[in-house]
């Protein structure tokens, strides 16, 4: 394969609070530039990027890129793979457990020799802070040309849909239950014209001011059992979300295991006092809060209440709920 990728670039106009709209006269010459064979596609609404990804790669197109945030790298992760079919590969056991169908494939890719990349333009930026590509657009095209290729891992999370029914996403950075999702399912609904950092303020306090602690049962690769009342239960591949928050310090991309920060029963006045602290990765200070490494995690509610995910930034459902890692599942232009 050469190393000048034939690449398909799939572009969220609406990502970054309007900026890829914006600049994309100076994306695209950037682009033209540095990458010789190279066509693109804006997104039309959710899971387009998906859709368009997955058509790229059976086109022939070696390298696809997901210019945008976080959900759009989030939808062109999903589309690098076949369409997994939820209901053959998880299944919910009599005890509520969400468990994986025996010899379930894993993530099959549409062509394993082509690459994403990424080009950030999002508003919370989350994943690009953990491959440090912090730099301007100019910087971003440079390692998209270059001849750099990282392995990452991805997470599968198995869980139930808004409507009920049995689901599967895969992730590349961080996928939760319970605060972060209520935050998520408010940002998403809320206008993030307002910057990442302040938008996800403002989302959090309204979250906030409604929720409540969830009752789970957790098991750490079949070895473990945990139970408790959490705010919050985080599976990390990368190390940052919500906009910067720095939830999972020394969290690797490519280890084969996520970290898994655990989020006691904190009371609504302990988590505005961490807040500012979760920027700066000093919440493990607390005693409330504690971590581990594992590549399967099953999370389900002891109480019947409702507990919603985070997925990459989104909220599409909540428990029963099982991550699995899928080691150097994806190679990432980085
Ligand atoms: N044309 C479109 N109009 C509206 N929404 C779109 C469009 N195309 C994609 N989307 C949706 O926009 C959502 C947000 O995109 P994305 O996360 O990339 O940007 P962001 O919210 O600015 O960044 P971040 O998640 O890093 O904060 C995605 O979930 C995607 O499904």
């Amino acid at each position: 394969m050469s190393l000048n990728y034939r690449t398909f670039v799939i572009a969220n106009p609406k990502a970054g609070a309007g900026a890829v709209e914006r600049e994309w006269d100076l994306l695209e010459r950037l682009l033209r530039a540095r990458l010789p064979e190279f066509d693109y596609a804006f997104t039309e609404g959710p899971e387009h990027a998906t859709f368009l990804a997955r058509e790229a790669l059976r086109s022939g197109w070696e390298m696809v890129v997901a210019v945008g945030g976080d959900g759009t790298l989030n939808e062109v992760v999903n589309g690098y793979f076949e369409k997994p079919d939820a209901q053959a590969r998880f299944k919910i056991d009599p005890d509520g457990w969400m468990t994986r169908v025996r010899d379930a494939a894993g993530p099959v890719a549409i062509n394993p020799d082509a690459v994403v990349g990424m080009l950030p333009l999002g508003t919370g930026g989350d994943f690009r802070r953990s491959i440090g590509l912090m730099g301007g657009h100019r910087e971003s095209v440079e390692h998209l040309s270059g001849q750099h290729i990282r392995n990452v891992d991805i997470g599968e999370v198995g869980y139930l849909d808004a409507s009920g029914k049995l689901a599967s996403r895969y992730f590349i950075n961080i996928a939760s239950v319970g605060f972060s999702g209520e935050v998520d399912r408010a940002v998403n609904k809320a206008w993030k014209g307002l910057g990442g950092r302040t938008s996800y303020m403002i989302a959090t306090a309204r979250a906030f001011a409604s929720y409540n602690n969830i009752n789970v049962e957790i098991r750490l690769d079949d070895t473990t059992e945990l139970s408790g009342r959490m705010n919050n239960v985080v599976i990390a591949n990368g190390e940052f979300f919500g906009g910067g928050m720095w939830i999972a310090p020394g969290a690797e991309l490519d280890d084969g295991q996520f970290q898994v920060v655990f989020m006691g029963d904190l009371s609504r006045r302990e988590i505005a006092a961490l807040v500012f602290d979760i920027y700066q990765g000093k919440h493990l200070q607390n005693k409330k809060i504690f971590r581990r490494r594992a590549s399967r995690i099953s999370v389900r509610s002891t109480d019947g209440a409702h507990a919603m995910l985070d997925i990459d930034g989104e909220a599409p459902g909540g428990l029963p709920a099982l991550w699995i890692n899928h080691h150097s599942a994806l190679p990432l232009k980085s």
